[in-house]
């Protein structure tokens, strides 16, 4: 495919080329949603900073959590340092007092060596607290972003299918993620913060002894940096979370030059120059954003370092008229010169941990925020525990919508779009399940079938718990699924969906994996292998059970479609539920295969357990007890597999039949293989 041309002046609002040619539209954040969704977006820098002290305590939590001890030392450590510097300052003002005092050199030396002692001790006493302070903060950093890492995970792990599936809370993860590693940082710039103050304000303790009116100069000398500083942290975050799902696309086209699984084709089709010339098309757009970015930063820190500069000359007038007025002595006015040095430095430095402070706590403030988004989401925990003698569930009149993106724009709908807009609205408004009734009865075997899109993996799916009806109920032996403790529920379904994942792991957990809890039982494994035919598979590994099964690490291997799915087969028979949920189970089985597969499915049926089967080929269904026809996300018909062919009036799963049928009676065939040897006999002939 010959790559479209990447404009040369990217247009963010309208997206790249690259943007609409491979995702369909500008993939920015519109400022519509964050008007309404993201409350951070409309934050002034007050309401930042009154959010900051709860921010803060959230950090200090997260780091009493992970280390208390290296907590204490952090914070002893930073506040020894802070004293020790301004108890140095009062003792440096003390030995200039000394030495600039009336009286023979000899004696104002003398004088001033309690002064100077003073001034080392505190200087040693300073290195030692820092020494802690650092030594400190290295422990506790790695451990606070463990402890942060960990409770995301949790949070994520918990939330609703709907709640991953949702563009919104992909949004909040991705910069909850970041808020994970932020919180690290934010420990440091935390200590940082109370270094500085505290050396500010002894500084300023200092400074406002020798004379009240250089504190306020010394602090209108550091506002307008504060200001640029705040901002420019501020508009780095917007721009950060308008442009997220941008960068995150543009990771994908790099990932996926750099990933196995897409190899092949990419080299075999030549995608590669084609994806990196988007990726070049994605970056460039970005490229544009952060161009704007730095030149507005440089703009506010151009005007900051003025009116600092205007400050300082004011400062360092006010000391020149004071010492020319006498109003100031001279060792008083070296010890202010000073004390404006280190106040200022301090300032400086409690200015940039604060900005950084700002900016990781924006993202800190987002991992808050999904911490109680994914509770909102969670999957609830308890409920009625499913029945012991299962006999039915029933679906009753279920409708049931995939949940929509909060962002998707409803505007299609009304009458200014245009007809394919409305079409493509109205799709994507369409329920996948409309009013379906059905019945799975326990111990049998149930068929699902119908064209592709009808609804059947949908329908499995809600059985599994994976969702819930708009409409409609499904009833456990007359129990509402949704009263159901999940947990419980859960534990009675085994599911190989059609795309079942294939763990980066040896072949042992890849079966293993399907009853995690459980201590490794081999005589199990062995025997969930030889179900789903995976035994020959494992037999014929280089490292049998402990091969790793896949491709870019030492000794990894990788296997076919199909043994995969012997595979994915076998970890579900070792999950051992009461119901097999399995989608498209043979979908890449040669013919002998396939035919083992669908004996052992139907033996398991035979010892109590549902079988739930999507299939395609519908020949196979001939054993079901009950086959359920969906199309379009309606119930047409169901039955057995003789009452649905021998229907008066030919209905949808008599038709799908005959097609299937009459692709194989077209063949016309002389007769059976014979015999290899007799083959190889004849061939010799
Ligand atoms: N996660 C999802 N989010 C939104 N829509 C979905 C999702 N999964 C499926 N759909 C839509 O729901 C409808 C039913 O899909 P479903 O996967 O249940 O069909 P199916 O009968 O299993 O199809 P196939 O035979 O192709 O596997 C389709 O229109 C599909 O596009």
């Amino acid at each position: 495919m010959k790559a479209e041309r990447v404009k040369a002046v990217p247009q963010p609002e309208r997206g790249s080329a690259s943007e609409n040619l491979l995702f369909g539209g500008p993939l920015l954040y519109n400022a519509r949603w964050a008007d309404h969704r993201d409350a951070y977006f409309r934050m002034s820098l007050w309401a930042m900073a009154l959010q900051l002290p709860r921010l803060v305590a959230f950090t200090v939590r997260l780091a009493w959590r992970a280390d208390r001890r290296a907590m204490w030392t952090v914070g002893g450590g930073e506040l020894t340092r802070g004293i020790s510097q301004a108890v140095g300052l009062v003792a440096v003002n003390s030995v200039l007092a000394a030495v600039l005092a009336a009286g023979g050199i000899e004696h104002r030396v003398q004088a001033a060596i309690p002064a100077v002692i003073g001034v080392a001790l505190t200087g040693i006493i300073g290195a030692l607290a820092t020494a802690a302070s650092t030594s400190g903060t290295g422990r506790l950093e790695p451990k606070v972003e463990r402890v942060a890492t960990e409770m995301y995970l949790t949070h994520v792990m918990k939330v609703e299918l709907s709640a991953v599936e949702d563009a919104d809370f992909n949004r909040l993860m991705d910069s909850a993620k970041i808020g994970a590693s932020e919180a690290r940082r934010m420990v440091s710039s935390c200590t940082g913060v109370v270094g500085s103050l505290v050396s500010f304000v002894a500084a300023a303790g200092v400074l406002t002894v020798l004379h009240p009116a250089l504190l306020p100069l010394l602090v209108l000398m550091t506002l307008p940096r504060s200001w640029a500083s705040l901002r420019n942290s501020r508009s780095r975050y917007a721009s950060y979370q308008q442009w997220m799902q941008h960068s995150r696309a543009g990771r994908l086209l790099s990932q996926s030059l750099m990933q196995t699984g897409p190899a092949p084709e990419i080299r075999v089709h030549g995608a590669g120059p084609f994806l990196l010339h988007h990726f070049r098309g994605m970056s460039e757009t970005y490229e544009a954003e952060q161009s704007r970015l730095a030149t507005s930063n440089a703009r506010i820190r151009l005007a900051a370092s003025a009116l600092t500069g205007i400050a300082a000359a004011l400062t360092y007038a006010a000391l020149g008229t004071l010492l020319a007025t006498g109003l100031m002595a001279l060792s008083v006015a070296g010890t202010a010169v000073l004390a404006i040095r280190t106040g200022g430095q301090s300032l400086s430095t409690l200015i940039l941990q604060v900005n950084n402070l700002y900016e990781q706590a924006c993202y800190v403030g987002d991992l808050e925020r999904l911490f109680q988004e994914a509770a909102a989401r969670a999957i609830p925990v308890g409920g009625t525990p499913v029945p012991e003698e299962l006999a039915l569930i029933r679906f009753e009149n279920v409708t049931f919508h995939y949940p929509e993106d909060s962002d998707t724009d409803t505007e299609n709908d009304t009458d200014d779009g245009t007809d394919d807009e409305r079409e493509n609205a109205r799709t994507a408004n369409r329920p996948a399940l409309k009013d379906v009734t059905l019945d799975f009865p326990i111990g049998k075997i149930v068929a699902l079938v119908g064209e592709n899109g009808s609804g059947k993996t949908t329908v499995s799916k809600l059985l599994a718990g994976l969702y819930h009806p708009d409409d409609g109920v499904i009833r456990w032996n007359g129990t509402d699924a949704r009263k159901l403790d999940r947990a419980h529920l859960w534990d009675e379904i085994a599911i190989v969906s059609q795309d079942f994942h294939r763990w980066p792991f040896t072949c042992r957990m890849n079966i293993a994996i399907g009853r995690p809890e459980r201590s490794l039982d081999e005589q199990a494994l062995e025997e969930a292998a030889a179900y789903a035919g995976a035994d020959k598979v494992v037999a014929g590994l280089p490292r049998g059970w402990d091969t790793l099964l896949t491709k870019g690490y030492k000794g990894g291997r990788q296997l076919s479609g199909g043994q995969w799915q012997k595979l994915g087969i076998a970890r579900a028979r070792y999950r051992d539920a009461r119901i097999l949920i399995v989608d498209e189970p043979t979908s890449a089985l040669d013919a002998k295969a396939e035919l083992e597969v669908f004996d052992q499915i139907r033996k398991l049926a035979g010892n109590g357990r549902t079988v739930v089967l999507i299939t395609h080929r519908l020949a196979s269904v001939r054993h079901a007890d009950l086959i359920h026809v969906l199309e379009d996300g309606e119930l047409r018909e169901s039955g057995t597999f003789d009452e649905l062919l021998h229907k008066p009036a030919a209905g949808v799963f008599r038709e799908l039949y005959e097609m299937q049928r009459a692709q194989y009676q077209d063949a016309t065939l002389p007769g059976p293989r014979p015999p290899a040897d007799a083959t190889e006999r004849s061939d010799a002939r």
